[in-house]
């Protein structure tokens, strides 16, 4: 081969090899180490709302819009490598907005930082599934499949069963609903095969045996989701008013570019947030502050709280003081556990051993 030739023939190489497929690159997971532990942002006290999405949907365009945060924005793939934090305020209250690196397909199978994303996705109290109007009609049927594949379930609650295990007493099973779709006989081996020989179980619906599986295992996560569409000052009206139609009744439409829908986007996402309820802190001796609340899922207890504070704080917890609402004293404080239910403006002291 002549000199001449060699070069013509890397410039050709170089002109085909695709940047993003480097880029993709650096988004494998690392060969050591945990896999699929999500990236080490700490979840702030109040809720978080992830972005998921393929590369280059406009995520990190959205998060630079709407939060003081500035995540790089580019017309390549795989822009973003990590999870940027911003911070949407509203009323007191905040909700931290995760931009995340785009997904590909089969991420939850590993491929890419896919399984990390995901990994976070799971942490969510509510994910944006952002798609990029003037691409293919499947990536949300994409994009549920692969947080499916990670066992988030979107906007489902969890089945209406408790159980309850025990270290002595064998195994009780109640049911308030007729079960049509599963059987005590079948529940029974389950428990078995699971080697669960003492345990309570209530079951208030109508359950498949996937989903009493799923109680038992407690692997799924319930979060709830809207999809958002961004770019939409890239198709025609008709386009638009397709996908208007085939949605769901949780999409949103926007353009990032031409600030269209960004506030009914905002508004949408606070009125999941709705449900949340405040939460105040307050040390021994000092005041509460009433400034900066936790907010937390309707549903929420002590140990909640405690995990809005710090990762390890319930597994030194001791008890706590609650004054408001939730105190059965009110307005003198209670003295509870763990597994009490908080609500909206209580004041929560914790003590530690
Ligand atoms: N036409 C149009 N372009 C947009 C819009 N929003 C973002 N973009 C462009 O889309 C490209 C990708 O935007 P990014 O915000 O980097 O996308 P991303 O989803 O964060 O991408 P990755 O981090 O690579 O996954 C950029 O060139 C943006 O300027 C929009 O509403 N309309
Ligand atoms: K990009
Ligand atoms: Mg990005």
């Amino acid at each position: 081969m002549g000199v001449l030739q060699k070069i013509e023939d890397i410039e050709s190489k170089t002109l085909t090899l695709p940047v993003a497929k480097y880029r993709a690159q650096l988004l494998e997971p690392e060969k050591k180490g945990p896999k699929g532990e999500g990236f080490d942002v700490m979840k702030s006290g109040d809720a978080r709302v992830c972005l998921i999405g393929f590369p280059s949907v406009g995520k990190s365009t959205l998060l630079s819009k709407t939060t003081k945060t500035e995540s790089v924005v580019g017309a390549y793939e795989f822009t973003t490598l990590t999870a940027i934090p911003g911070v949407l305020e509203y009323e007191g209250a905040r909700i931290q907005l995760l931009d995340l690196p785009g997904i590909v397909q089969d991420a939850a199978k590993g491929r890419g930082r896919g399984r990390q994303v995901v990994a976070v996705a799971k942490t969510a109290d509510l994910i944006l599934i952002m798609i990029d109007a003037t691409k293919s009609d499947e990536q949300k049927a994409m994009l549920d499949a692969e947080l499916e594949a990670v066992g988030i379930r979107l906007n489902t609650s969890p089945p209406d069963v408790v159980f309850k295990q025990k270290t002595a007493g064998g195994i009780t099973i109640n049911n308030t609903v007729k079960l049509t779709k599963t059987d005590e006989r079948t529940i029974r081996s389950i428990l078995q095969t699971y080697r669960i020989h003492n345990c309570d179980v209530m079951i208030r619906e109508d359950v498949t045996t996937d989903e009493f599986i799923d109680v038992l295992l407690g692997t799924r996560k319930y979060i709830p989701s809207l999809t958002v569409i961004n770019k939409i000052d890239g198709v025609s009206m008709e386009t638009l008013d397709r996908m208007a139609r085939a949605g769901d009744g949780r999409t949103v439409m926007i353009s990032c570019e031409l600030d269209l829908g960004l506030d009914w986007l905002l508004e949408a996402i606070w009125k999941i947030a709705d449900t949340y309820l405040r939460v105040y802190t307050k040390k021994r001796g000092e005041q509460p502050d009433l400034g900066d609340p936790i907010c937390l899922r309707a549903g929420a207890t002590i140990e909640t709280v405690c995990h809005g504070i710090h990762r390890s704080l319930a597994s030194h917890f001791k008890y706590a003081l609650v004054w408001g609402k939730s105190s059965k004293f009110n307005p003198q404080p209670q003295k509870v556990g763990l597994t009490h239910l908080v609500q909206d403006e209580d004041v929560v002291s914790i003590f530690t051993k």
